[in-house]
């Protein structure tokens, strides 16, 4: 099951906590909090963190919308090249790339800002990629109970590139796929040739 957001609520003063923290932080690297140009960082920091991990404060139900729609298609719907920043949960460092999102609908269709939604709300919480790629895939199937749905990510992992292995040129592909997706390599065949055809002429 995906998680939703009511387990993490944050505290009123979240962002004095974290001010005090970054205040902490930017010390304990050796710097001086109290120099012009650091003045203000610590609360900069600490609205930038709840941005970053402003999933945790979002719910499918109220991304969704009621934005589903009657439809009698039963071809693949296929959203691609959806942008994503998410945040390692190992090392807090982004990550970040391209997310593709389809299903096979089961009479009705998704408003189509709606997938991108739900790619932004999980990618704003603390993750590993596969776990990000299964949240996506799951939530889509519960808002659409569709036959299937195939999600593939790539990102590049700041972790892997500005410290620990350094290999500039990695990147990582994860996917999942649930219902016909799953069972039938014909549909996912198709699924993944349309994530890879081009879309030059756009
Ligand atoms: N599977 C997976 N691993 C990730 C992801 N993000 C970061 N990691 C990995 O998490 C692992 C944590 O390994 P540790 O040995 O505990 O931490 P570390 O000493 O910082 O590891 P290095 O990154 O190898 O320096 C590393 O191999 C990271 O590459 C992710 O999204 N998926
Ligand atoms: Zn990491």
């Amino acid at each position: 099951m995906f998680q939703d957001a009511s387990k993490y609520p944050i505290q009123d003063n979240a962002v004095d906590v974290l001010t005090s923290v970054y205040r902490d932080i930017i010390t304990n690297v050796g710097e001086d909090v109290t120099r012009d140009g650091l003045l203000k960082t610590p609360e900069r920091a600490a609205k930038a963190i709840l941005r970053l991990t402003s999933g945790y404060q979002q719910d499918l139900q109220s991304i969704v919308n009621g934005a589903l729609f009657e439809s009698d298609s039963d071809q693949v719907v296929l959203v691609r090249d959806i942008e994503f920043y998410s945040l390692c949960e190992h090392h807090l460092l982004p990550f970040f790339g391209k997310c593709h999102v389809g299903y096979l609908p089961r009479g009705k269709v998704l408003g189509l800002s709606k997938v991108a939604r739900i790619v932004d709300m999980f990618s704003r919480r603390l993750q590993i990629q596969e776990q990000l790629t299964h949240q996506v895939a799951l939530a889509i199937q519960e808002c659409t109970d569709a036959y299937g749905v195939g999600v593939v990510m790539d990102a590049r992992h700041m972790c892997m590139i500005m410290r620990g292995v350094e290999k500039q040129s990695s990147s990582t592909t994860t996917s999942a796929m649930l219902g016909t997706f799953r069972q039938n390599p014909a549909a996912r065949a198709e699924f993944l040739s349309l994530i890879a055809s081009s879309n030059s002429s756009l």
